[in-house]
């Protein structure tokens, strides 16, 4: 535990059962945790944001060339996403943020399995290698995370880990400019919402502008610290716990007058997944097909897919 913030610091080092005590904690409590001692060595990190900071410096029409597509990979821009079905806020503004997003490379698009197919890629040497090797060692770390988040909620049945076998993934290359100081109280970078899926692991710069609502409402800061993951849970995660795992509202604020740069990577089941809690307990959820709740969700909150049910 730190005391410079209420969001635990997890360790990584320590022993099995203490870790996995460590989840348990964080996780029924804030939602919310500082992963460090991961063994992945800061150059991962660096190249990733290397690569992030010189495709966001492209001129529009490089970064346009692989605009967002139906399968949601390419390049989203600047006030095309606002999080209408927030239900933690009245969004009607925009997100102050643009992004690069690289989903798990199929081969090819399967029209059954939604947002299934290749990624788009820039024309910019080494871009598509450094966003590779950092998308295989977040995979990894986020199983390992999981099989622990699992232990902690108690849940042993096999069939948990199967979801995430071909997981649905997505590496997110945010760039979100600095917001005037005296910017409208809903303009936000990122709007209150919880992430959809499983498990997160945002990677940050130090400008700040991340916080996470506590159980009483309130907005608290979770800055940087030096060689962690800031993980939190999903929606199908909280589901699949019985609601034993929290899924968090969190927001991004940028009024520090700096360009703020994340990476965060999601790490969520297949589409196909049947969603039910698979604790001891009586189900407190209705069961749910991740890919229907997605198409939901991504309908509503971006301009590319409303362009699609509309063609
Ligand atoms: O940029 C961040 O720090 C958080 C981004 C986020 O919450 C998201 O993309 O879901
Ligand atoms: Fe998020």
């Amino acid at each position: 535990m730190s005391d410079q913030t209420e969001v635990s610091v997890i360790d990584l080092r320590m022993s099995h059962n203490q870790v996995v005590a460590d989840f348990s904690h964080a996780y029924s409590t804030s939602g919310f945790g500082y992963i460090i001692g991961h063994n992945i060595p800061g150059t991962v990190f660096a190249k990733v944001f290397e690569a992030s900071k010189r495709f966001h410096a492209l001129p529009m029409a490089q970064k346009m060339a692989v605009a967002v597509d139906a399968n949601h990979r390419g390049y989203i821009p600047i006030n095309t996403s606002t999080d209408v079905t927030s239900t933690l806020a009245k969004v009607t503004k925009p997100n102050q943020s643009a992004s690069f997003m690289m989903m798990r490379e199929d081969a090819v698009h399967d029209p059954s399995i939604y947002l299934s197919g290749p990624n788009q890629w820039p024309d910019l040497a080494g871009f598509r290698t450094a966003l590779q090797s950092y998308n295989d060692a977040m995979t990894r770390l986020a199983r390992h995370l999981l099989a622990i988040a699992f232990e902690a909620a108690g849940m042993t049945d096999p069939a948990a880990m199967q979801m995430f076998d071909t997981p649905t993934t997505w590496l997110r290359l945010l760039h979100y400019p600095p917001q005037p100081a005296q910017s409208a109280d809903d303009l936000y970078g990122s709007a209150p919402h919880t992430d959809f899926g499983g498990l997160t692991l945002l990677a940050q710069d130090d400008v700040g502008g991340l916080q996470v609502q506590t159980p009483e409402g309130a907005w608290i800061d979770v800055p940087k610290i030096d060689g962690s993951l800031v993980v939190n849970v999903g929606d199908m995660l909280h589901r699949l716990s019985n609601g034993k795992l929290k899924s968090t509202p969190h927001r991004v604020i940028n009024r520090s007058g700096r360009e703020r740069y994340s990476c965060p990577f999601f790490f969520d089941p297949h589409v196909t997944a049947e969603i039910v809690p698979m604790t001891a307990e009586p189900a407190k959820f209705a069961p749910l097909t991740y890919g229907t709740f997605l198409r939901s969700q991504l309908e509503a909150s971006y301009e590319a897919h409303q362009d699609a049910t509309k063609a």
